[in-house]
């Protein structure tokens, strides 16, 4: 059978697994929302299972871009070398190991990446940077965190945000401040070199951040940008520069 062209499918794009335990099992999984927000990108989601950092290359071969999910799991504080404050939060330490990695290649490709929470604070260890492990608990900063209650509250509106002048958050929206969800007990300590800030709290936390000079599209945002996406202006404008650069990617020529 005649395989499809590349340029007459949509773009597929990796979502990284979280890795839970369901009863006495463990399993892989990512939540809808987050694909259905790769969808509205115009892209085709693919689920990766727990991969490794050997087969990250292979893995990126295949795709047009990243989408990296939020997570209730934190990033272990050993990849920014701290030891960890609170042992009862969850972690990942398998999608750590292999996503991790896999960031700096992505950038390093071209290849489109969005990043959201979890995916956020990854991108920024993975390129050096650190995090709080307790925003809430730093002097000047606020609880970010999102209360006890209804998805619908949790996820709803919990602040705004300063976006940076001209960058690439600001080319994408036409508003100098936007109200985002939080849901997030960690943050920004020290922003990684080479990562442009796009967007600020007023408590001066870093909500939203891009790679100086990437030769693709490379977004990270500390909110949730999927959550009820096809009904938010800010979130439709931001998956739809993703979905577009994914589509970029896939017309241009390998070699380049
Ligand atoms: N665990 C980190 C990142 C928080 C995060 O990704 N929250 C979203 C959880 C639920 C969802 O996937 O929407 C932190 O606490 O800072």
């Amino acid at each position: 059978m005649k395989q499809p062209s590349k340029k007459s499918r949509k773009p597929l794009v990796l979502v990284p697994a979280c890795n839970r335990m369901m009863g006495d099992h463990p399993f892989q999984m990512a939540g809808k929302k987050y694909i259905d927000a790769v969808r509205l990108a115009g892209c085709l989601p693919l689920i990766v299972p727990s991969s490794s950092a050997d087969e990250v290359d292979e893995l990126l071969d295949h795709a047009e871009g990243v989408f990296l999910t939020g997570s209730k799991s934190n990033v272990h504080a050993s990849h920014y070398g701290e030891t960890t404050r609170d042992e009862s939060l969850p972690q990942d330490r398998v999608r750590d190991d292999w996503v991790l990695p896999l960031i700096p290649k992505a950038i390093a490709r071209g290849l489109p990446i969005l990043g959201i929470c979890r995916g956020f604070q990854e991108a920024n260890v993975a390129l050096g940077g650190s995090l709080h492990q307790a925003v809430q608990e730093q002097p000047g900063l606020a609880d970010h965190r999102a209360g006890p209650g209804t998805p619908d509250e949790q996820y709803a509106f919990a602040h705004e945000v300063d976006v940076q002048a001209d960058g690439l958050l600001a080319g994408l929206l036409d508003a100098p401040r936007i109200r985002v969800n939080s849901l997030h007990g960690q943050g920004i300590k020290r922003l990684a070199e080479g990562l442009r800030i796009e967007a600020k709290a007023d408590d001066g936390l870093v909500e939203a951040f891009s790679v100086e000079g990437a030769r693709g599209f490379a977004l990270f945002v500390q909110w949730h940008p999927e959550w009820q996406a096809a009904s938010n202006p800010v979130s439709q404008r931001i998956l739809a520069a993703f979905g577009r650069a994914c589509m970029d990617y896939q017309g241009r020529d390998p070699e380049t």
